[in-house]
């Protein structure tokens, strides 16, 4: 028969009948945990169903167990040439997708400079595919079947052609017919039936791996070298589980190895992925992952130096990169921390795939076939990881597990009570459903764990049925479904002897302000793993990932107002940025900066050399919406600030909204502040409850710390009684300036070309400025006053322009006030009062000797005098330069650095 004779002669054809059995059981078990190498600690294997996302995983220890005495025979028995001599490569289907692919492994087989190689290779892609469709469509006695086993020859006859000449093709081609002909009758027979039993399909299926390993050996063979092709179903023998997954029998398989090296001794060999036998001879698949399993497997039979999975990454990531855009590519990671990361749904090796070399402390490398200049990560046993990396690398990587629901079974009845556990979750396995974690207080009052959203509803009616009584009698208080959740796990070797780590993390979701709904930590102490709201997932790992992997405190800035202020800061900003991360490990990364009209959005980060000329040339509409929206989520930095360097109301008015969402704020823009008492009065409430910062240093004073000294005095229990002072940096600059024979218009102008005004100078000749000041003082003492309760002398001129031209008209007024001054020794000064005692507010022009503080001013100074319990008799002052670009964008920025500090960054 021909496709008897394309494979071993030892092959029966695939047998209808049930297939024995003959799985290892390790169900309810005590086992130690044997290879944590630490002190030794106890796992209970329990029932499958109540262990995790796959529940194999965890039977697996088990099986190792079981495993290891009859690995260690097998690879004792194996007489082939063993140990460091051999390495053995993985290429995976897309590794082989073509013909240069193909020749493109062929090149990397052959410059491999090991002694000895084996090569384990899979089917080229989508053929596997191609070959299950054919068994549906013969069982659905769809005809179209042998169009598509066509396509399956014509795939590989054009891939023969391309590699291969002369002997070689034709050699391959006939072997190629004779297989399809085989296949079509087989294909036949399961039409005719319409079924196909597994092990048909496996048969059927397992075909794309011989094709391309015996493509793959034959290319080999062209550069002249011996090259064996291993149809490994003669050597791999394993029994199927229930649960859909193999156990190798590794004594067979060894045995069966000598016999096929005694006949096909080469140092290097060509094995087909995925396909195994039965101990019956009868044909079939090592399951998902299986071409990963079968180089595992071989890896171990030989003693192998080094086993290297092909793929299409450049290794193993800290996060996945599609979530977060910073995430890089682990040197190296331990065979217990590739186990966890895929554990939670990292995509890196199946957990099966890593026991047999482990066992033999082989490394596993995974390289990218496509960037072959990435080194890719190694697997390897704890000891050989090294400490190049330090504290941070305690964390390796972050996993997430979406589209959970958390429930939580609650009640006093539930303490002390034997079997509380085993009923709940003998209620979940009765559903079938699948608990992803657990977590009990040791108060015994509430037992919490996830399940699959999609299994919940089952859940929770299991438990209410099972519990009925328990909760009418009120023993259980309730069972509460809690959806919409995601798992967040960190992983990592070294957490098991680094403290502080689950501090670091759980403070790296505080201040991103995520709540966390549950935490578990198993006490190997290789992950820690939390629970939160689906919608702040991404967010969450965006976070713990830029706390153990970017610098310590990554911020991501939206700048709104790019004006004096605003572009000051930017400049400011673009001098320092470097020396802050370099000394301070301060990220902070500018993706957006709008103003009214236009707007420039940036995913990495606006080069601040040239924002401006971008702003001009590439800026798109403004849209406050889609400008929040960039900066606070489209992004991998998990803390956000608007730095609002505007004058206007309706962006202050955003304040709460952003705040609520987690967004920070730093403004140097006095409208929230001095705006509607219960608007402000919402806002610092919400401030104080969250984790979110609201900082305003430079409304008051620009960068002279004046509201960080109130903050500082209120803080600390002293009792203020009064605030006076020059608050107005124009007026300030006015006054010093208005001497002798100098117009009152000349110099205001000059205040404005100075940059003191506000975008409007109205709001400082007119005293509205320093009202806001008063205010913005006097509320944070505890005052509750209204800006209209401040009473100010309005001005009755359309516009600022219109203003500015007809200044001139209060040169003659302002003139004779300030000579009446003069005239008894006295100056002119614009001073602001906030009276504690009394709970008001006043702005006025008064006059004072040329001996008192007040007078002794110069340029733009503000001074501002706080007399509080502590300070009755001398009151503490604060001097300088209340105004101006350079100190209020200064002011700003030292209030975003207060802002990282808050946020983790060192002080
Ligand atoms: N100058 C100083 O010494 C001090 C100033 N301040 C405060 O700093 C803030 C900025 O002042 P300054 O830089 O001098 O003012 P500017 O007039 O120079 O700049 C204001 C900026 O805000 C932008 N802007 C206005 N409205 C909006 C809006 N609705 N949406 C987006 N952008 C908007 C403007 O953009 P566009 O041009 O596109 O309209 C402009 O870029 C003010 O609140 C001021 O009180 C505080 C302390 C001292
Ligand atoms: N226009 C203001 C600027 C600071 O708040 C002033 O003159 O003080
Ligand atoms: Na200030």
């Amino acid at each position: 028969m021909a496709f008897a004779s394309s494979l071993s002669p030892s092959y029966s054809v695939p047998s209808l009948s049930p297939k024995p059995r003959n799985s290892i059981t390790t169900l309810n078990k005590i086992y130690p945990f044997s290879f944590l190498h630490r002190a030794p600690i106890f796992r209970v294997s329990c029932s499958s169903q109540l262990q995790g996302r796959d529940s194999s995983n965890f039977n697996l220890f088990a099986s190792v167990n079981s495993a290891d005495v009859l690995l260690d025979d097998a690879v004792e028995q194996v007489r082939v040439p063993k140990g460091d001599t051999w390495s053995i490569h993985k290429f995976g289907g897309t590794c082989v997708g073509t013909s240069e692919r193909i020749q493109n492994v062929a090149n990397i087989v052959v410059r491999d400079e090991s002694q000895r190689k084996l090569v384990v290779v899979s089917a080229m892609s989508k053929v596997t595919d191609m070959m299950y469709d054919l068994i549906h469509k013969a069982q659905a006695r769809d005809d179209s079947y042998v169009t598509a086993m066509d396509a399956v020859l014509e795939k590989h006859q054009l891939t023969a052609s391309d590699l291969l000449k002369g002997d070689d093709l034709n050699k391959f081609l006939a072997r190629l017919h004779e297989d399809v002909n085989n296949l079509k009758a087989m294909l036949r027979a399961i039409y005719i039936a319409g079924h196909a039993t597994e092990s048909f399909s496996d048969f059927v299926a397992g075909h794309g791996e011989l094709w391309s390993a015996e493509l793959l050996s034959a290319v080999i063979r062209k550069s002249g070298l011996k090259c064996a092709c291993m149809d490994t179903r003669d050597v791999l023998v394993v029994n199927p589980t229930s649960s859909d997954q193999v156990d190798p029998d590794y004594v067979e398989s060894g045995r069966r190895l000598d016999k096929w090296y005694s006949k096909n001794s080469s140092d290097i060999i060509v094995a087909t992925g995925f396909i195994a036998s039965t101990p019956e001879n009868i044909p079939t698949t090592l399951k998902r992952d299986g071409s990963d399993f079968s180089a595992a497997i071989m890896g171990a039979l030989f003693k192998a130096r080094q086993v290297t999975i092909w793929t299409d990454v450049d290794g193993v990531y800290s996060a996945d990169p599609r979530k977060v855009s910073e995430a890089v590519v682990l040197n190296k990671l331990s065979y217990q921390e590739a186990w966890e990361m895929s554990y939670f749904g990292a995509n890196v090796l199946h957990p099966r795939t890593i026991i047999p070399v482990m066992k033999y402390d082989i490394p596993i490398v995974i390289r990218n076939i496509f960037n072959l200049s990435a080194l890719g990560t190694t697997i390897c046993r704890p000891a050989d990881l090294g400490s190049e990396d330090g504290l941070e690398s305690a964390v390796k990587g972050f996993a997430t597990i979406d589209n959970l629901a958390l429930v939580n079974v609650e009640g006093t009845g539930m303490a002390g009570v034997p079997g509380t556990s085993s009923a709940i979750f003998g209620a979940v396995k009765d559903v079938g459903a699948n608990v992803i974690m657990i977590s009990q207080a040791s108060s015994e009052h509430s037992v919490c764990f996830a399940v699959p959203e999609k299994e919940v509803r089952a859940v929770a009616a299991a438990l209410e049925s099972r519990f009925r009584e328990a909760l009418s009698a009120g023993r259980l208080s309730q069972i509460a479904v809690i959806p919409n959740c995601s798992i967040l796990a960190a992983v990592g070797q070294k957490m098991a002897s680094t403290p502080g780590v689950s501090a670091t993390l759980f403070n790296a979701l505080a201040m991103a302000n995520i709540n966390i709904r549950a935490i578990a930590q198993g006490c190997s102490e290789y992950n820690v793993t939390v629970v939160v709201k689906r919608e702040d997932c991404v967010k969450a790992l965006r976070a713990v990932h830029s706390r153990f992997y970017l610098s310590r405190t990554a911020i991501a800035m939206g700048i709104i107002g790019p004006g004096l202020i605003g572009g000051t800061f930017l400049d400011q900003l673009k001098e320092q940025a470097a020396v802050l991360k370099e000394k301070s490990n301060i990220d902070l990364r500018v993706l957006g900066v709008t103003g009214s009209k236009t707007m420039l959005l940036s995913d990495m980060g606006v080069e601040l050399s040239t924002w401006r000329d971008q702003l001009e040339e590439n800026g798109e509409k403004a849209d406050m919406q889609k400008f929040v929206q960039h900066v606070h989520s489209n992004h991998f930095i998990p803390n956000t600030v608007i730095v609002d360097c505007t004058a206007d109301s309706s962006i202050a008015s955003h304040y709460h909204e952003w705040l609520r969402r987690g967004i920070h704020v730093v403004t140097p823009n006095k409208k929230a502040n001095s705006g509607p008492l219960e608007q402000y009065l919402k806002l610092r409430t919400l401030q104080r409850q969250s984790y979110t910062h609201y900082f305003y240093e430079a409304t008051v004073g620009a960068g002279l710390p004046i509201i960080s000294t109130l903050q500082g005095l209120l803080e600390t229990g002293d009792k203020i009684l009064q605030i006076e002072g020059i608050f107005s940096g124009t007026l300030s600059y006015i006054f010093n300036n208005f001497e002798g024979a100098r117009a009152f218009s000349e110099v205001v102008k000059e205040a404005k070309e100075a940059g003191y005004t506000e975008p409007d100078p109205r709001d400082d000749l007119s005293g509205t400025d320093v009202a806001r000041k008063v205010i913005i003082l006097a509320r944070e003492s505890g005052l509750k006053l209204e800006l209209s309760d401040i009473p100010i002398q309005s001005l009755d001129v359309a516009s600022a322009e219109e203003f500015m031209e007809q200044l001139h008209k209060y040169d003659q007024d302002l003139a004779k006030q300030r000579q009446e001054a003069e005239a008894t020794g006295e100056v002119l000064r614009y001073v602001g009062v906030v009276d504690v005692v009394n709970q008001k507010g006043t702005v006025e022009l008064r006059r004072y000797k040329k001996e008192h503080p007040f007078a002794q001013l110069s340029g733009s100074d503000n001074i501002i005098a706080f007399s509080t319990r502590r300070y009755e008799k001398q009151p503490l002052i604060v001097r300088g330069p209340g105004a101006g670009a350079e100190v209020t964008a200064g002011g700003v920025f030292s209030d975003v650095l207060r802002l990282a500090s808050y946020l983790g960054a060192p002080s």
